[in-house]
């Protein structure tokens, strides 16, 4: 269980505000830091990672005080077994991809965890080239499993999706899901976008103007309803044609289009360009707009 209680004065264009969070966010669990341009998602991952002090406030990681301004503990970077990948990956130039990959794993430590990683996001043929030489989707990918070669328990994500295309996005999605899962991560991930956090991450802290506005699974806090779904796709819907008495609509999910039968009445609140979810329920698909 991670806990955080913390206060810190966010100085803003307009003025200044607070951000105030207190909350448990239990292990293992995926949650997105979710809100508007400045709410300070990125500010309370450089909080957790030790990297900012609030002016006041606990954190807690399994029972043990990682931060306390009243009892002026405050635990080093180093010390807090976390994982950061920012937005601009600041992978070493002068280093290849193997080079950067080693540098950052404990001389200790295992040495053959690089090749594993490597093959672990299809990127073993790529070793030898430095990070100019790579693609923005594969140098995510160097950055993301990098910041896994000291087996964190809590990997911090700052919208490391933002530069990359909508197909290598979602790659990199389903590569940090099976990371997440495989490691056995605490995964915080701060993204603006709400098919990705529908896709990835299992609750949501809305964030605004430094307060929690709404704090829950992506389908309570975006959806209007709640399905039991066995199935979970997000998408853009192409196309509403009408068919006789009901309605196909075209929903564009990563590499598929997938037809979903509507009635009159569920098509007409549905236009090319909704982001929506697919759910299964008893067997049929069921689609939302979120
Ligand atoms: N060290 C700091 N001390 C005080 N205020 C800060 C500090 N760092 C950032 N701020 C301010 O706090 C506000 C929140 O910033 P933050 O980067 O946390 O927002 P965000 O929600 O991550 O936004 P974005 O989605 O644009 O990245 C901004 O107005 C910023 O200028």
């Amino acid at each position: 269980m991670i806990k955080i209680n913390i206060q810190k004065r966010l100085v803003m264009a307009g003025g200044e505000a607070l951000l105030k969070v207190d909350t448990e966010i239990s292990r293992e669990s995926f949650v997105a830091l979710y809100g508007r341009s400045g709410a300070g998602k990125t500010t309370l991952l450089r909080i957790l990672a030790g990297l900012l002090e609030p002016e006041k406030g606990i954190i807690e990681v399994d029972g043990r005080c990682w931060l306390n301004t009243d009892r002026k503990i405050r635990l080093p970077v180093q010390q807090r077994q976390i994982g950061f990948v920012f937005q601009d990956f600041a992978l070493f130039p002068h280093m290849t991809v193997r080079e950067n990959l080693r540098y950052a794993l404990k001389p200790e430590k295992d040495p053959g965890l690089v090749s594993r990683m490597l093959a672990m996001v299809d990127l073993e043929q790529l070793a030898d080239r430095k990070p100019a030489m790579l693609s923005g989707g594969q140098r995510q990918r160097v950055a993301l499993i990098r910041a896994l070669m000291r087996k964190p328990g809590i990997l911090l994500l700052d919208e490391p999706f933002s530069s990359l295309d909508a197909e290598m996005r979602q790659e990199l999605q389903d590569q940090i899901s099976a990371l997440h899962r495989q490691f056995n991560l605490t995964t915080l991930l701060v993204s603006h976008d709400m098919a990705e956090i529908y896709r990835i991450a299992d609750r949501v802290i809305w964030l605004d103007e430094g307060k929690v506005l709404r704090s829950g699974p992506p389908d309570a806090l975006f959806g209007n309803v709640r399905l039991s779904s066995k199935i979970r796709l997000t998408g853009k819907v192409l196309r509403v044609a009408k068919s006789g008495v009901v309605s196909i609509v075209e929903v564009a999910a990563g590499n598929t289009v997938i037809k979903v039968v509507v009635t009159a009445g569920e098509a007409e609140e549905l236009h090319p360009g909704d982001t929506v979810g697919i759910f299964s329920k008893a067997f049929n698909p069921v689609i939302r707009k979120i």
